[in-house]
């Protein structure tokens, strides 16, 4: 569904991300991990079309720049984006107009309600406490049932509601055949969640890791700080 294909993207003459090859199925989670400014986000503004690069990206084998990729995918950016003076309500009702939705405000308010927005309704974006923020960032991505959906960082700053409630909503995702690119430095927080992990340093994919590759002992953590610190119980492979 997502498919990166030798992708090089450089700032001057700083290579950012160097030649990444990366794929997720549909009904799939993949876990980006990386020390900062390993260039994860650099990869995933460039997969949503946000950057230009070489190589090549496809979301269900349409050009990432296309007008058919950019409905099929959503966007959960690590920094939340929101239009200051429109209200909650009218960021959901933005959203469907944009994407022509035609039935959407049962599935709006269920995703307000799941993110506790359901009160929060009248309130401005710009009067939005930071996870507010974030929370109504997810709910935009998610209502236009996207079927590929990448978050960056997308935990930060969520209560434990909002961390459990996103938790469930992935795992609904993949389970629905959605294809999803996490992004994220909170590796416990995945650990029941992921089919591969991708682990990126300095620009470069340094390992991918299928879940049924692990012993039954070792954990994702593990493998993380032996790629990034040669440590850990990880095999040199
Ligand atoms: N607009 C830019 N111009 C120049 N260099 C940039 C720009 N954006 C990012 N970089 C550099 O590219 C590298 C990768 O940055 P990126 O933000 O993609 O890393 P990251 O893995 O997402 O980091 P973090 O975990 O801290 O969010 C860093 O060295 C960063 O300084």
């Amino acid at each position: 569904m997502i498919d990166v294909k030798d992708m090089t993207k450089k700032y001057g003459k700083f290579v950012a991300t160097d030649g990444i090859n990366l794929s997720v199925g549909a009904g799939e989670v993949a876990v980006l991990l990386g020390p900062n400014g390993a260039g994860k986000s650099t990869l995933i503004k460039s997969i949503c079309g946000l950057l230009r690069f070489d190589g090549s990206v496809t979301i269900d084998s349409q050009e990432n720049h296309s007008t058919a990729a950019k409905q099929l995918l959503g966007y959960v950016p690590e920094f939340p984006v929101l239009y200051p003076m429109l209200t909650v309500a009218e960021h959901l009702e933005f959203i469907a107009k944009a994407y022509r939705l035609s039935t959407w405000e049962d599935r709006g308010e269920e995703l307000l309600r799941r993110f506790e927005l359901d009160d929060k309704k009248k309130k401005l974006g710009k009067e939005l406490s930071k996870g507010m923020q974030q929370k109504l960032s997810v709910c935009c991505a998610l209502l236009p049932q996207p079927k590929a959906i990448i978050m960056d960082e997308p935990l930060v700053g969520l209560d434990p509601h909002g961390i459990r409630e996103l938790k469930e909503v992935i795992s609904e995702l993949r389970d629905s055949g959605c294809a999803l690119l996490v992004s994220t430095h909170m590796i416990e927080s995945m650990k029941d969640n992921w089919d591969v992990t991708y682990i990126m340093v300095k620009g470069r994919i340094e390992r991918v890791c299928r879940r049924g590759e692990l012993d039954a002992d070792q954990s994702l953590e593990d493998v993380y700080f032996a790629i990034t610190e040669g440590n850990g119980r990880e095999d040199a492979r």
